[in-house]
């Protein structure tokens, strides 16, 4: 549908807009009396969020973002499905899954009676995703832009047989330095190390996490109740998870950085991935007709 349709049919007055953005991409603007949110259908993708006042925005996206059909784009929150990380079949298709980069359908937006806005998209199989993945399935998210955000992914089986998945909202949060930030919530989680390599065995996680080098870790029984303190910020991330048992602390750190196309040199310093996540050990199998959840909450405190 065109911008002008979409605003006349879906836009709500002074709340909800529709843009072409970067890319063209369709954009869903919104403005409330809590935040301000950026969300766009293609990959059913939050790429902003700022609560009113606020001087920052939540989330990080790169400039040099793709915002192409068909490629991922870096930053905000991206949807991981129906695999989180590598092929698991090693048949080379696309890292994180190919969800992200098909355009979803907004199935509604609404204003709520405290002023907060809803947003749910859908996607479900066709022919494409089939070639990729022969499975039967509805995916849906809702998003939820009030004095924090959440995001709530539901995956229907609408297939014959049980359907298996690993899935994850791969966040970038954005920081004033990753180098003096510290993730809490996971002390004497154990984490596979995959900066080091896979196959290690897995690690104690001691004190909080900082980042000082390439941080890639997968931490196993990951508590619902995360933060990101950040004195450049003044500011600490909440991150409450539901429905998720795996954690993915992400930072590339500089040689990753460089090598990474949709990444400028620096960027290492400006984000720090928190993922909530069900992956390794923790594969999801949903039979025929059932539903599986994952979600999270984000919210911003003053240090
Ligand atoms: O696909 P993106 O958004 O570039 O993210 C890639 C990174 O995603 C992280 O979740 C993985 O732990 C990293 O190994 C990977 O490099």
């Amino acid at each position: 549908m065109e911008i002008d349709a979409l605003n006349a049919e879906l836009g709500i007055a002074d709340r909800l807009r529709f843009t072409k953005g970067r890319g063209g991409f369709t954009m869903i603007e919104i403005e409330n009396a809590f935040a301000t949110a950026t969300i766009t259908p293609y990959g059913g993708q939050v790429l902003h969020y700022r609560p009113k006042g606020a001087a920052d925005d939540l989330l990080f996206v790169s400039g040099r973002a793709h915002f192409t059909p068909g490629k991922e784009n870096k930053g905000g929150i991206p949807i991981c499905w129906p695999w989180f990380g590598p092929d698991p079949a090693g048949q080379g298709r696309l890292i994180h899954g190919f969800i992200r980069c098909l355009p979803w359908r907004l199935s509604a937006c609404a204003e709520l009676e405290d002023g907060a806005t809803r947003i749910r998209l859908r996607v479900a199989d066709d022919d494409a995703t089939r070639a990729l993945c022969p499975c039967a399935f509805e995916l849906g998210v809702e998003i939820l832009v009030g004095s924090t955000l959440s995001v709530s992914l539901t995956t229907c089986n609408r297939g014959q047989d049980p359907l298996r998945i690993t899935q994850g909202l791969h966040t970038y949060f954005n920081v004033g330095d990753a180098r003096r930030i510290r993730v809490l919530g996971l002390e004497g989680c154990r984490y596979i190390d995959k900066a080091r390599g896979a196959g290690d065995a897995p690690i104690v996680q001691d004190g909080a996490i900082r980042v000082g080098a390439e941080v890639n870790r997968i931490y196993e029984k990951a508590p619902a109740r995360l933060a990101i303190e950040d004195p450049v910020l003044g500011r600490r991330l909440r991150i409450d998870t539901r429905h998720s048992r795996t954690c993915v602390v992400w930072n590339p750190w500089v040689e990753v950085c460089r090598e990474m196309e949709d990444l400028g040199d620096e960027d290492y310093r400006r984000f720090i991935c928190v993922e909530t996540v069900n992956t390794a050990s923790e594969v999801i199998e949903i039979p025929p007709g059932q539903a599986a959840h994952i979600g999270a909450e984000y919210r911003v405190e003053s240090l």
